[in-house]
C-alpha cells in the first residue's frame, strides 16, 4: 500500500511538472477553475462514498475510496505538501 502511494504521488508530481495534453491530472493542475476542480472532486466523491457505505456495496466502496485517495493525492501535490508530512501526522497520532 504505502509503495503503491509514494508511486501514484510521484507520477502525479511528475504530471505537475510536465503538464502531458492526455493527461488527466495535468488538467487538474491547469483547469480554469483552479483548485476548484479537485476540491468540487473530492465532494462529489465523498457524496458518493458515503452512499455506496449506505448501500453497505464493498466494491463501490472501494472504488470510490480510490477515488478519493488520488484526488487527495493530487491536492497535496498543489498545496506543495508531501506525502511524509501526512505519513509524520499520521505516526505521530499512534
Ligand atoms: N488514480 C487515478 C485516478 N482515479 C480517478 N481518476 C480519474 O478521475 C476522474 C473521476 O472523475 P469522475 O468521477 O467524473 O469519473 P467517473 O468514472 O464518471 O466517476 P465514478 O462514477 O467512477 O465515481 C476520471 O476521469 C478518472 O479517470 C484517475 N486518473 C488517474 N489516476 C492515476 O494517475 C495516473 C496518471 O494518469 P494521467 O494523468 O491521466 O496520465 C494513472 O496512471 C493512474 O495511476
Amino acid at each position: 500500500m504505502e509503495e503503491t502511494l509514494e508511486e501514484l504521488f510521484a507520477v502525479i508530481e511528475d504530471r505537475k511538472e510536465t503538464l502531458p495534453e492526455d493527461s488527466y491530472t495535468a488538467s487538474l493542475f491547469t483547469h480554469e477553475k483552479g483548485e476548484n476542480a479537485v476540491l468540487e472532486k473530492l465532494g462529489e466523491e465523498t457524496t458518493e462514498l458515503v452512499l455506496a457505505a449506505k448501500d453497505d456495496d464493498h466494491e463501490e466502496i472501494a472504488h470510490e475510496s480510490a477515488d478519493i485517495v488520488y484526488h487527495l493525492l493530487v491536492l497535496l501535490a498543489m498545496k506543495d505538501v508531501e506525502l511524509s508530512d501526512l505519513e509524520a501526522e499520521l505516526e505521530a497520532r499512534r
